[in-house]
């Protein structure tokens, strides 16, 4: 078998949630295809430095600032790749096709009408999603339930799992006011199918026809099977090794991973620390948000740990 090559890619972030896309020439590897910009690390290169190199070289652009944003390993049938995806906010100059080839700037959600290379999946996923996640409490009111969301927006959250637990809750009326609400603030709302009342044909019309609602699972439910939510994005609650890979074989588009810090549930010696954290997201190409004992302080432990970022639950409260 040849050797894995290691390939630095960058999604580059421009206005109002515009990314850098570069259509690959017709003769080479997995061409004609979409692509982040970038390429292979050479020998003995930093991979930062070789981002830097790729992006001026391709591109014409000097990166100033970057951040990793998820690694992939993945086996086409004739090259082996390890993709070191960074992201990049901060640059300077104006994106151009340094060898010939087209670029765009694409809204971040029209990703998913361009056809990148089989590995490329989990790097739009990561790309559609923000480094915070919330996973809501419990109350007895739409009203009271609404406006702590409201509350998590203005702090600056995007991304809700939901669990309110009372079956009181007008569903059809959440749905309409959160669609309004992701209308303004591209929110994306994953529903607890524990809470979820899943033979509803409202929740399954709600889940599929509106692109900001996805399924969340708790990892019992995954291991049990679940039906199909065409098109939904999904995800799903893990805890060890066997799990993580369940769900990268269950088609999870990404996964909170716990617990990662001293909370009051678990023991000092369950916790999976920094370290065993990133040796768990190393074993998948999928997004892995870090759950347990975590505040907004920690997304740069998460990202530097190859995490996409920091999920909390205390924060509902505040
Ligand atoms: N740059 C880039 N490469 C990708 C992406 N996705 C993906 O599978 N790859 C694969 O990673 C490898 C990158 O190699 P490359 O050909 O772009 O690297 P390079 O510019 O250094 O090539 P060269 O040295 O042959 O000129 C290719 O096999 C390509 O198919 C992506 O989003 N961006």
């Amino acid at each position: 078998m040849s050797k894995r090559v290691h390939v630095v890619a960058a999604v580059i972030r421009g206005h109002h949630k515009q990314v850098l896309i570069a259509k690959r020439p017709t003769h080479v590897h997995m061409g004609g295809l979409w692509e982040f910009p970038g390429g292979k690390v050479e020998q003995f290169e930093a991979p930062l430095d070789a981002l830097k190199r790729e992006l001026k070289e391709e591109v014409g652009l000097t990166v100033v600032s970057a951040q990793p944003l998820i690694q992939i390993t993945h086996d086409y049938p004739d090259k082996q790749v390890y993709l070191d995806v960074w992201e990049v906010h901060e640059f300077v100059g104006v994106a151009r096709g340094m060898e010939g080839q087209q670029v765009k700037w694409v809204w971040q959600v029209d990703l998913l009408d361009y056809e990148f290379p089989a590995a490329n999946q989990a790097i739009v996923t990561a790309t559609l999603l923000s480094s915070t996640c919330l996973i809501t409490g419990d109350t007895d009111c739409s009203g009271v339930y609404l406006a702590a969301i409201e509350a998590a927006l203005s702090r600056g959250y995007r991304l809700f799992i939901l669990r309110p637990s009372c079956p009181n809750l007008d569903f059809l009326g959440l749905v309409s006011a959160l669609k309004s609400m992701a209308l303004f603030s591209a929110a994306q709302w994953q529903w607890h199918i524990d809470w979820c009342p899943a033979a509803s044909t409202d929740f399954e019309r709600a889940i599929t026809e509106h692109k900001n609602f996805g399924v969340h699972f708790s990892a019992r439910k995954m291991e049990g099977g679940f039906e199909c939510f065409d098109g939904a994005l999904l995800s799903a609650s893990c805890h060890n090794r066997s799990e993580l890979a369940l769900a990268q074989q269950r088609g999870i588009d990404f996964l909170l991973l716990s617990p990662v810090s001293a909370t009051k549930r678990y023991r000092p010696d369950e916790l999976l620390g920094w370290a065993g954290f990133s040796a768990l997201v190393e074993s998948i190409n999928i997004p892995v948000f870090a759950l347990g004992g975590l505040t907004l302080d920690d997304i740069v432990n998460a990202r530097l740990a190859g995490g996409q970022g920091v999920a909390c639950i205390r924060d509902w409260w505040q």
